[in-house]
């Protein structure tokens, strides 16, 4: 799957959402704007003050002014730098705030992407869009649009200076415009889609081998070093081949901008020396026109070579505002506290909410690559705010069904719906899943939380941590919940880790919560504070949980058995007990007493040991 299916917004649509993000900006980018005029302006008047120093030097004009003309071109020249540099600090300032916000919103975005769209996509392709299209615009908001909007001015004040001194200088400077405007246009042309196709070689290569890095292992391990070498060999080829054609592109493109510049400043000179020699014409005033068409040379180079760092930012921030228009997710959900907005904004992304957490399962089938279904004929159903313990062997498909009933996993036979809405249609908020890793983002205790909504305030923040007994503990963190954890930040305890993501569940709210065996990985009294921790959170939503631990699994309303990829029995723990099938089985082995080493004197139930 290519870049291109993560989508491009249009350019009106790229326009309204970087307005949006520099709306509290505005202040700031008409100083700027003020500043780039007068320093353009400035430019205009150092040429005129030099034409008339020359008047004054050939004896035309009066020799009293040489002092102040003299000083107040220096005067100007220093007034012209320094509000450029103003103008120019300030734009970028303007143009690196509004970015950040559009970074934080893309990135919400892509949190927000359906896990199986991120998985499909692959990483390289989504971070592509992300840090690669951010790094773009970035780059070009420092650098290159300050220059390009100051260029733009200049060339408007000085053409508007030209025509003012002489309309037949004016026509003989504008000779090198239909050179510029046809090499533009051909330009353009051209490298839009070579920028566009350039960008895409990049991102399937970096996709590519960040599945190489992450799959050394295996690939040392199956001996595919040399297939996959060969596919880098051949991504980095294309990736090569694409630059060197905007290469040789803009170099070509050079070539016709200095020729017109040859053109225009011949033409000037010819003019000018032919009019100062017929009498119409100032010595000072013809050298005031070449100052000025050379000063235009600069700005219009400027503006073109530009072009096309500013044509590939706009391009990144339209693949950018295409992700952060079409958002759907946590992120989003959290924008949508109210119910009824949440309706709404199922409508608007072709998502449903589904009417209650009931879950129903029919004939799933589904495997991984070798091509052996991991999973079939699985059929269940779970009633809303039901709790069902998911339990079996390891292998047995435990978490494949989960990945299937979270969307994570496309069925290659069967259906499951939520609440009467089949997964594929079902809005994100719908579900919420907490894995075993529970992860802990770098940043603050409340970013952590944020993520899962971000406009939760105060009062929902801590409510959800109370909630799940997390409270006390991030109170009583250095900063509360300022407290920076995660990578670089406070080290979390895994049971702590946990409380975290089952309080984002919380704030995030689904009716249907899906848990990875989310006491795996505490012991003694923070497995019981993690047992309340999930009860608390499951309060008021469906519940699947898949439980190692029988003990977990009692606890719930109904346990469904899986065994090598099929349902071998659902219900409650008594009911499974008197049955006496592999439950029975299972419970009798985790209820019998071990040796020294904790072993249950029973083979081939692993996963199963640890009470
Ligand atoms: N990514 C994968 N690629 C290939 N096969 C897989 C993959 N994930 C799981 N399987 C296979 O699918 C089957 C079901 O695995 P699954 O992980 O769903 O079982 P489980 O009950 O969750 O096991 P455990 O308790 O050990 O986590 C197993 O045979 C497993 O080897």
């Amino acid at each position: 799957m290519s870049s291109e299916e993560l989508p491009t917004a249009g350019v009106k649509q790229t326009w309204r959402v970087v307005r949006d993000c520099g709306r509290d900006q505005a202040g700031a980018a008409w100083v700027a704007a003020v500043c780039l005029v007068l320093s353009s302006a400035s430019v205009l008047v150092v040429p005129l003050l030099v034409g008339r120093i020359v008047d004054i030097v050939t004896g035309s004009g009066d020799r009293g002014l040489l002092g102040p003309a003299a000083f107040g071109a220096l005067v100007m020249t220093a007034v012209g730098a320094v509000l450029a540099a103003v103008g120019a600090g300030l734009t970028a300032r303007v143009c690196e705030n509004a970015l950040g916000r559009l970074r934080e919103r893309a990135l919400a975005a892509v949190v927000a992407l359906p896990l199986p769209t991120v998985e499909r996509l692959g990483r390289g392709t989504v971070l592509s869009r992300t840090v690669g299209d951010v790094g773009v615009a970035s780059d070009v908001a420092r650098g290159a649009l300050p220059a390009f909007l100051s260029a733009l001015l200049t060339l408007l004040v000085t053409c508007g200076g030209l025509l003012a001194l002489d309309w037949r200088l004016a026509l003989a400077g504008a000779l090198p415009l239909p050179v510029w405007v046809a090499a533009t246009r051909g330009y353009l042309r051209r490298s839009g889609p070579q920028y566009a196709h350039e960008r895409t070689a990049e991102a399937r290569l970096s996709q590519f081998l960040l599945t190489g890095i992450s799959g050394a292992r295996t690939l040392r391990a199956l001996c595919l070093e040399d297939a996959h070498t060969a596919v880098i060999k051949e991504r980095s080829e294309a990736w090569s081949a694409a630059a060197l054609r905007t290469c040789v592109t803009r170099v070509r493109f050079s070539l016709h901008l200095n020729g017109a510049e040859l053109l225009g400043l011949l033409a000037v000179l010819v003019t000018g020396s032919a009019l100062v020699r017929s009498g119409s014409l100032s010595l000072g005033a013809a050298s005031t026109a070449v100052l000025l068409l050379m000063r235009v040379f600069e700005p219009v180079g400027t503006l073109l070579y530009l072009l096309d760092e500013v044509q590939s930012a706009s391009a990144a921030l339209a693949r950018l505002a295409g992700v952060v228009t079409e958002r759907t997710g946590d992120a989003e959900r959290g924008e949508n506290a109210e119910r009824g907005e949440d309706a709404e904004d199922a409508v608007r992304s072709g998502r449903e909410l589904p009417s209650d957490g009931g879950l129903t399962v029919r004939g799933l089938e589904f495997g991984y690559a070798d091509g052996a279904p991991a999973v079939q004929d699985v059929t269940f159903r779970v009633e809303p705010g039901e709790r069902v313990a998911v339990v079996g062997p390891s292998g047995a498909g435990k978490s494949t069904v989960v990945g299937l009933v979270t969307g994570v996993h496309t069925p290659w036979r069967g259906s499951v719906t939520v609440g009467g809405v089949p997964i594929g249609r079902l809005h994100p908020r719908a579900t919420g899943l907490v894995t075993q890793e529970s992860h802990v983002f770098a940043g603050s205790v409340r970013d952590n939380l944020s993520i899962a909504r971000p406009d939760a305030d105060e009062p929902a923040m801590t409510a959800a941590l109370a909630q799940v007994g997390a409270l006390d503990w991030a109170l009583e963190l250095p900063e509360g919940l300022e407290t920076v954890v995660g990578p670089g930040g406070e080290a979390l305890s895994p049971a702590r880790r946990q409380q975290l993501a089952l309080a984002r569940l919380v704030l995030a709210d689904p009716p249907l919560a899906v848990l990875d065996e989310p006491t795996a990985e505490s012991y003694g009294g923070d497995r019981s504070a993690m047992r309340t921790a999930v009860d608390a959170a499951l309060k008021g939503r469906t519940g699947i949980v898949i439980a190692h631990r029988l003990s977990d699994a009692r606890a719930a309303d109904r346990i469904l058995v899986l065994d090598e990829g099929r349902v071998a029995a659902f219900g409650t723990h008594e009911q499974l007990l008197r049955d006496g099938g592999l439950y029975a089985e299972l419970w009798s082995t985790w209820t019998a007493p071990r040796d020294a080493a904790g072993r249950t004197g029973r083979a081939g139930w692993t996963g199963w040991t640890g009470r």
